[in-house]
């Protein structure tokens, strides 16, 4: 499932994998089930999410660094929907070429296609 970004934020209309910031007192995984739950109104479970990746990046202008984890899941309730206004859609990693990512989420759907391929 890949979400198209708000084009008024920060690498708007480039595709991303759905997720956010982990707040203070969350962990990965407490934030990635609430971020889910906000954006796409499904509920995940802590339990059913696997560590797949993740990336960095240490370029950015204010000297700061984006840590990108990213995690699968096969086990869901309810069904998928854009919840805060940007597109979504299903799409096959054979088709990541298609969409325009931020730099670390293009690195993590190279890693994809890789480890379906192998
Ligand atoms: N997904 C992603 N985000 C990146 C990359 N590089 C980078 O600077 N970012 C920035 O990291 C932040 C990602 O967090 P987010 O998805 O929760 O950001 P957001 O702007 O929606 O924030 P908000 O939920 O606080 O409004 C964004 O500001 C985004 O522009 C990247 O390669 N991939």
């Amino acid at each position: 499932m890949m979400q198209r970004r708000p084009l008024s934020k920060e690498h708007g209309g480039l595709w991303e994998f759905p997720g956010g910031k982990v707040e203070p007192g969350e962990t990965p995984r407490t934030a990635l089930v609430r971020e889910i739950a906000e954006e796409l109104g499904i509920r995940i479970q802590a339990k059913d999410l696997r560590a797949f990746a993740f990336g960095d990046s240490d370029d950015r202008e204010d000297g700061g660094t984006i840590v990108v984890m990213l995690y699968s899941c096969d086990q869901w309730e309810g069904e998928p929907r854009s919840l805060e206004g940007g597109q979504i859609a299903w799409v096959p990693a054979s088709r990541f070429r298609d969409l325009d990512m931020p730099p670390i989420d293009a690195e993590l759907s190279r890693r994809l296609i890789q480890c379906e391929a192998a």
